[in-house]
């Protein structure tokens, strides 16, 4: 299968080489997945519970290395350079990630949960260098304006939309190159909803995303591409419009018409 989508600029930001994971010797939870990501742009991750999205999203920055068990195999490039041959907390600040829950640290102000990223690796930056990154991140996310006169409260003050707006800003701050989300808005109403959608495509100007959804109308509404997950495997990588309206594969096409889920 070609797992390149072709356009005029071939500029790929990630490659994934026969991409496998196995969280057990017996069985391989991602196997194989090969796929090339371009710049400035959503890919959407689908596919029934348990096809490996998460672990395959987990496998970009490096998660599965806190845990010795899991074995993960094959090539990932990020902007040409091998992330298994570079420091793991500079991939994780390269390719951020943004959680299902919001995660703000509980006993932090909304000003250090911003920051998190430069104390965990230990950069130093002056205090007006740090209230520009705060600010700035704050205002990416569309936060600062209805944060900005209660920074030292705790951020678990905000509501669920807000709280993910802040782990957005957290991974912005650090000025990664991907952002990856792991089921963003699953935790969160209609509304705020709504918002981080909007806020994804504002950010794919600046960031490429990478965001696992089981939301079909999410995935057609704000991705550019979408893989299509199965069993492990990447059964299928095209344009979202592509794959909405003539999927190739037949389980794809399954799973979009809801004959499983
Ligand atoms: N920590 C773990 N230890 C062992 N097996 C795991 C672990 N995490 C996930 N798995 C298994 O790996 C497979 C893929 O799981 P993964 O969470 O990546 O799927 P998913 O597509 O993201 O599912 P969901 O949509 O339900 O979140 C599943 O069979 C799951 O049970």
């Amino acid at each position: 299968m070609e797992n390149t989508i072709n356009t005029n600029n071939d500029k790929y930001i990630l490659e994934l080489k026969n991409v496998s994971v196995a969280y057990t010797p017996e069985k391989k939870a991602v196997e194989d997945v090969c796929a090339n990501i371009r710049e400035n742009t959503v890919t959407a991750i689908m596919g029934p519970s348990g096809c490996g999205k998460s672990t395959l999203l987990r496998a970009i920055n490096r998660l599965h290395d806190l845990y010795p068990e899991i074995q993960t195999t094959g090539e990932i490039l990020l902007k040409g350079e091998d992330i298994f041959k570079m420091n793991p907390m500079k991939v994780r600040r390269l390719a951020g990630m943004v959680f299902q829950r919001p995660n703000p640290f509980p006993t932090m102000s909304i000003y250090d949960n911003v920051l998190a990223g430069y104390k965990l690796n230990n950069i130093k930056l002056s205090k007006s260098d740090r209230d520009e990154v705060v600010e700035n991140s704050l205002r990416s996310v569309a936060l600062w304006d209805e944060v900005k006169d209660s920074i030292s409260k705790k951020g678990t003050f905000l509501s669920g939309g807000q709280q993910q707006r802040l782990c957005i800003a957290r991974a912005i701050a650090l000025k990664p190159e991907v952002l990856l989300m792991d089921e963003p808005t699953s935790a969160l109403d209609p509304i705020s909803t709504n918002r981080i959608e909007d806020l994804i495509l504002e950010l794919k100007e600046h960031y490429t995303i990478v965001i696992v959804t089981h939301n079909m109308s999410q995935a057609a509404r704000i991705s550019d591409n979408s893989m299509f997950m199965y069993l492990g495997h990447l059964v299928e990588y095209d344009t979202t419009k592509q794959m909405f309206t003539k999927p190739k594969d037949k389980r794809t096409e399954d799973y979009l018409t809801g004959v499983f889920g």
